[in-house]
């Protein structure tokens, strides 16, 4: 067996997001060979990808077809999260991917969502932080069970920076840690703009692939301004299948798509789609209505990152501080993990397209 004809095999091997094989798009690494056995590493483009153990069982069949029926395939994967933002060199310049999530309506899981997606994310091996820019309800505190506590300062580069707490393996930033929570709520539209506009300038992030913003509910002035002044990779929107939630998802999408701002919509989250009782698993209750979500999506053709269902150990993790990713609910932990897969193949594809597109355009400059 020879390196070259390990990589002609695996040229085989499709990464179907980027509809490339994984040879072109220079995936493969550190190929060794001794006797019948081959082991290398594929780098993805997120730890967090749900494509794993596709892609791993296409290399050693493509192996075993092309190169040597019996050979013993080792496949390491490691990831290099993509990143494309479009100020790199600004704010945040060593955060990876700023997801936004963000609801039409208030009340319908927005801060579940994201607190469950950061988690998510970093159960797959990413680094990740959660900025609760949610000025008027920050829920961080209590879902994560940090309320009372305060953030340390740290010093980067001579400036005076907050140190974001830790808690359940990610970085966490929220303003009910920093201020009265009954002082927020009285804040107006500028004032809130400028408080979040430190969470990005004054909080040391650090290194992060990804950094899950928890944006206050609605689509106003200080989303318009915020999505100005923070250089998202794209929002994710959440509403349940209820017509009144998806009327106001519809004004979200509208407006964060529109030719002034251009946020790329990573996708649509349906959360509470439906029931189904532990005394009548055969049972599913459709209480907010069925399938609202996802037909929002197709309306506007974007993606339909998934469903999470209506769970009583949603709201009761997120009430004591366990959030449902962390509890041993399996059900409501899939669901996450299934959304934050979508999200991060959505992600990744944006990612690949602006780099073609950049290098379609050096070559035509
Ligand atoms: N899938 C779910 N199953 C059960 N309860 C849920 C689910 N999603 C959210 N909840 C509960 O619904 C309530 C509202 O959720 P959450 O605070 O996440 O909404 P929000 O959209 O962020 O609200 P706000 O607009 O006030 O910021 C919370 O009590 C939460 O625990």
């Amino acid at each position: 067996m020879t390196e070259q004809q390990v990589l002609k095999a695996l040229g085989n091997v499709q990464e179907p997001d980027l509809g490339k094989d994984i040879v072109t798009l220079d995936m493969v690494k550190d190929i060794h060979i001794e006797g019948r056995k081959v082991r290398f590493t594929v780098v993805l483009t997120t730890p967090a990808c749900p494509l794993k153990d596709m892609i791993h069982n296409a290399c050693v069949n493509a192996i075993h077809l092309l190169v040597d029926k019996e050979a013993e395939v080792d496949v390491h994967f490691t990831a290099n999260v993509s990143s494309n933002r479009l100020d790199s060199k600004q704010l945040l310049p060593k955060v990876r991917n700023i997801i936004a999530v963000v609801s039409g309506k208030g009340g319908v899981g927005k801060s579940t969502v994201a607190a469950n997606l950061a988690l998510a994310l970093a159960k797959g091996g990413a680094s990740v932080g959660l900025m609760d820019a949610d000025i008027y309800g920050p829920s961080v505190p209590i879902m994560f069970g940090v309320r009372g506590e305060r953030p340390l300062m740290t010093t980067v580069n001579g400036k005076n920076m907050i140190a974001p707490l830790e808690q359940y393996g990610i970085q966490l930033m929220s303003i009910g840690l920093l201020v009265d929570e009954k002082q927020a709520v009285v804040w107006r539209g500028p004032m809130v703009s400028t408080a979040i506009r430190q969470f990005v300038t004054d909080v040391y992030w650090g290194e992060l692939d990804y950094l899950v913003i928890d944006m206050p509910p609605g689509t106003g002035d200080i989303h318009l301004t915020l999505l100005q002044t923070v250089p998202v990779t794209g929002v994710v929107i959440v509403t349940t299948p209820q017509k009144v939630a998806l009327a106001d998802a519809r004004k979200g999408i509208a407006m964060f798509g529109q030719a002034q701002l251009n946020v790329p919509i990573i996708g649509v989250v349906e959360n509470m789609s439906y029931f189904v009782p532990a005394e009548l698993p055969d049972h599913t209750y459709y209480i907010f209505g069925k399938e609202g979500g996802r037909r929002l999506a197709e309306e506007f053709d974007v993606p339909f990152l998934g469903q999470i269902p209506l769970v009583q150990g949603i709201r009761e993790g997120g009430d004591q501080g366990v959030p449902a990713m962390m509890g041993d609910d399996a059900v409501s932990r899939k669901a996450f993990l299934d959304v934050a897969g979508a999200a991060v193949r959505s992600i990744a594809m944006r990612n690949a397209h602006l780099d073609a597109a950049k290098a379609a355009s050096v070559v035509n400059a």
